[in-house]
């Protein structure tokens, strides 16, 4: 029990049973989650599966009405200000303006955060650099390519140093090249800081590709969890598949959310997608 407890207080993330429901909708429905210090962690689902809504849980953003929530052992409910202090967000919304500059966005953020004054104009370039945005960090974020938004966005969840990285969605919309430089550039940073990521994506290719362990969650809980591999491996083995005819992420995840996967997804997930990123650097 103690040993337990103590495993726990490292973990980067630690849900314990936590639900969360709007009216009577449920969207988080006992979700039990570890995310261990250094790795990235990938959260997938269908459309509606309350992936977000965790997110914003352990965020601090909504409440815990139910169950328990720690980041690196602060509880999410009792310690909001500790937990905030740990992370950096980055939402599915646009949270950069388009009418200031790229520097002048990541100031911003190093202010409300509580960067000190004194290190503030470093750190910001080190952020603007560490997303390879220095060239481009005196010019208005009107004028950026999508994926070079969603780097800016990057920058500004860096500039407090956090060691909780949590991504909602980063490379959605985007094309193949800036996804892969989204990626790119989480890696680095993480590479040379150490620091944790929590993201949630719909590309079965990025998930496999760049997270170390995934979980599927499916109406609001955790129905698979392991390395991509394993969960491939795990499926297979289940079908019998052939040595090399292993199946693929994509095939676990239809597997894992069933039949109503079509009717969550699909189609009004792609118009969705499609609508937010336009929205994004409109
Ligand atoms: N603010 C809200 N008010 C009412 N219902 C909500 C609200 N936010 C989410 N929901 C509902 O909660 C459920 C889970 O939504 P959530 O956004 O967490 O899922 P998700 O897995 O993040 O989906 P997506 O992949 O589309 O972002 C859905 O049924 C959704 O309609």
């Amino acid at each position: 029990m103690t040993r337990d407890t103590g495993r726990r207080q490292a973990d980067a993330v630690a849900c314990t049973g936590l639900a969360h429901a709007f009216d009577d909708t449920s969207a988080v429905d006992g979700l039990d989650l570890t995310v261990r210090p250094g790795e990235v962690f990938g959260l997938l689902g269908p459309n509606g599966a309350g992936k977000t809504t965790a997110i914003r849980c352990i965020t601090t953003l909504l409440p815990v009405p139910a169950g328990m929530v720690r980041v690196f052992g602060h509880d999410a409910a009792g310690d909001r200000m500790a937990v905030r202090r740990l992370l950096g967000y980055v939402p599915q919304q646009l949270s950069a303006d388009a009418g200031l500059t790229g520097r002048e966005n990541v100031a911003l953020f190093a202010r409300v955060f509580d960067v000190p004054r004194r290190e503030r104009a470093e750190r910001v370039a080190q952020a603007l650099a560490a997303v390879d945005l220095a060239d481009a960090a005196d010019r208005l974020a009107a004028t950026y390519s999508g994926g070079m938004v969603r780097r800016l966005e990057l920058a500004q969840a860096l500039v407090s140093a956090p060691r909780l990285l949590i991504l909602d969605e980063p490379t959605i919309g985007l094309d193949p090249i800036a996804r892969t430089g989204v990626w790119e550039h989480i890696g680095a940073v993480r590479a040379a800081t150490g620091m944790t990521v929590l993201v949630t994506t719909h590309y079965m290719d990025e998930a496999d590709q760049y997270c170390d362990r995934v979980a599927l969650m499916h109406r609001g809980r955790i129905r698979a969890l392991g390395t991509p591999a394993e969960l491939r491996e795990r499926l297979g083995a289940r079908r019998r598949a052939a040595p090399g005819a292993l199946p693929t992420l994509e095939d676990v995840f239809r597997d894992v959310a069933g039949s109503g996967l079509d009717d969550e997804a699909g189609d009004f997930r792609d118009v969705r997608s499609t609508r937010r990123t336009a929205r994004r650097v409109g």
